[in-house]
């Protein structure tokens, strides 16, 4: 049995259905079917998500946007009609939005969380009803029904472990099941979503429950690139990857897939593909648990903007038991999550992500800083990158960070900081965030021409 996750852009309007149907037609293993919102149909549309979110913010700013209602329910209609689905369909769809904008003035966090999920909820019960309409025994289910139970944290939910069996439920079904991604359900039946682009989430727990042989990501691209597509033009394809190769990319920025996701499919050891709607013949990228060829090379570069370095020094800041924990102390006291901390002898810089430290909350922590610790000098640089160069067996490699330096020279961009850090799989870097793109496109040259 095959767990089959479509993305956003896989299900953007009809002729994306159509492909979609055409691929779970092809192999009758793919049984479990997971959904997103429908995506971008081209670049300067805007993805269903985003439209709930700004119809849940109007709502709570007092007056309901009607034009955005009417954006998110031309979508479905669209579909629908060039599906041919039912009018009855259509109505479910409309009912949920209505009572998710009414959930919205209630609750605004629980409302938004309900209205969010109603662009994969529309969608699932959209692909099922044109399943069936083409031959193929199809059913809706809902998560609840499904048994995906999460924690109560709105926007940023957890799996239980509880799910998993409730899922394993689902392989007695013969039909092919179709489920919306992106929401589950605390055990008090709350809706809760999943961290923007969790649709992949969805898909990775439904398929470590269900003990699926594979677990495929159909998105809009080929494969994995071993950099960001949008920085080096034609990069090099990755025909395999470890889990923990992934995640690391994920997180540092390889958008394509959810850092989170990783993790229920890596537990049950279950391999991902990621496959091209566009081109299902095309061999994908395939995720495993351990690559043959471990050469110790450089396998992808990642990279994000929108970092900022909290950097303090204080004299003999060595000889200061507890300086670090009274640091990190502080950030937590505050709500802020930090990414990276590399210290010197009398130096410690924290690699914030810039929305965790707005400007109103840095004041309050540089002061906290300042008066709690007597530190020498307190700074805050924003507009930071940071650089992923990711491989197992890489930091066993003698000369990467050299190449690596050599790199930035070439592309005359400074290092701010380097970390090599605990991943045996990783080394960071640290830079301005106007040099991104010509210090990603030198590393590139370095290591993969
Ligand atoms: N290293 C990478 N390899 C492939 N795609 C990448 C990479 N980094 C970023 N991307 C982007 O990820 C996009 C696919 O992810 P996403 O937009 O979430 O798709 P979906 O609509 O299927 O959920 C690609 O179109 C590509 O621009
Ligand atoms: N629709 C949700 C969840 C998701 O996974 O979407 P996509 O598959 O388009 O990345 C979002 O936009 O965050």
């Amino acid at each position: 049995m095959k767990v089959v996750k479509f993305g956003g852009s896989s299900v953007a309007d009809a002729s994306q259905f159509k492909k979609v149907t055409d691929i779970i037609r092809s192999d009758d293993r793919r049984k479990v079917i997971v959904v997103s919102a429908p995506g971008k149909r081209n670049a300067n549309d805007t993805k269903t998500t985003d439209l709930l979110i700004s119809l849940g913010e109007s709502i709570n700013n007092g007056s309901k946007d009607e034009q955005i209602y009417n954006k998110v329910m031309d979508r479905f209609a669209e579909i629908a009609k060039d599906l041919n689905i039912s009018g009855e369909v259509l109505g479910r769809i409309e009912k949920r939005i209505k009572e998710a904008c009414e959930a919205v003035s209630r609750d605004y966090i629980a409302g938004l969380n309900a209205l969010k999920s109603c662009g994969e909820d529309g969608t699932a019960l959209l692909l099922s009803a044109y399943l069936q309409s083409s031959g193929l025994e199809s059913s809706y289910v809902n998560p609840k029904e499904a048994g995906i139970f999460v924690s109560d944290e709105p926007g940023g939910a957890l799996v239980l472990d509880e799910s998993f069996d409730h899922l394993y439920e689902l392989r007695r079904r013969d039909e092919i099941l179709v489920i919306p991604g992106f929401f589950g359900y605390t055990p008090e039946g709350k809706l809760v979503t999943f961290s923007r682009g969790g649709s992949d989430i969805t898909g990775s727990i439904v398929a470590a429950g269900v003990k699926a042989e594979l677990y495929e990501n159909f998105t809009d691209v080929d494969s994995v690139f071993c950099v960001n597509p949008t920085i080096v033009d034609n990069p090099k394809k990755l025909s395999t990857l470890t889990y923990k190769e992934m995640r690391e990319l994920s997180y540092a920025g390889f958008s394509v897939f959810h850092d989170e996701a990783l993790i229920p499919a890596f537990k049950e050891k279950i391999p991902v593909c990621i496959k091209n709607t566009n081109n299902p013949a095309g061999q994908g990228t395939m995720i495993v648990n351990k690559r043959e060829e471990k050469d110790g090379h450089v396998i992808g570069i990642a990279s994000d903007k929108g970092f900022l370095n909290l950097y303090v020094s204080k004299y003999l800041m060595n000889r200061e038991l507890g300086f670090g924990r009274r640091l990190l102390q502080i950030l937590e006291d505050e709500g802020i999550s930090f990414e990276h901390a590399p210290s010197g002898i009398d130096d410690m810089s924290v690699i914030i992500r810039e929305h965790q430290l707005p400007k109103e909350k840095e004041a309050v922590v540089t002061r906290r800083i300042a008066e709690e610790l007597h530190v020498d000098t307190i700074t805050v640089e924003r507009d930071m990158a940071m650089i992923m160069l990711v491989g197992e067996g890489m930091n066993q490699t003698i000369g990467i960070a050299s190449q690596a330096a050599t790199a930035f020279r070439h592309a005359n961009v400074n290092i701010e900081m380097i970390n090599q850090g605990s991943s045996e799989v990783s080394m960071m870097f640290g830079i301005k965030s106007d040099g991104l793109a010509s210090a990603v496109q030198s590393l590139y040259r370095t290591f993969f021409s």
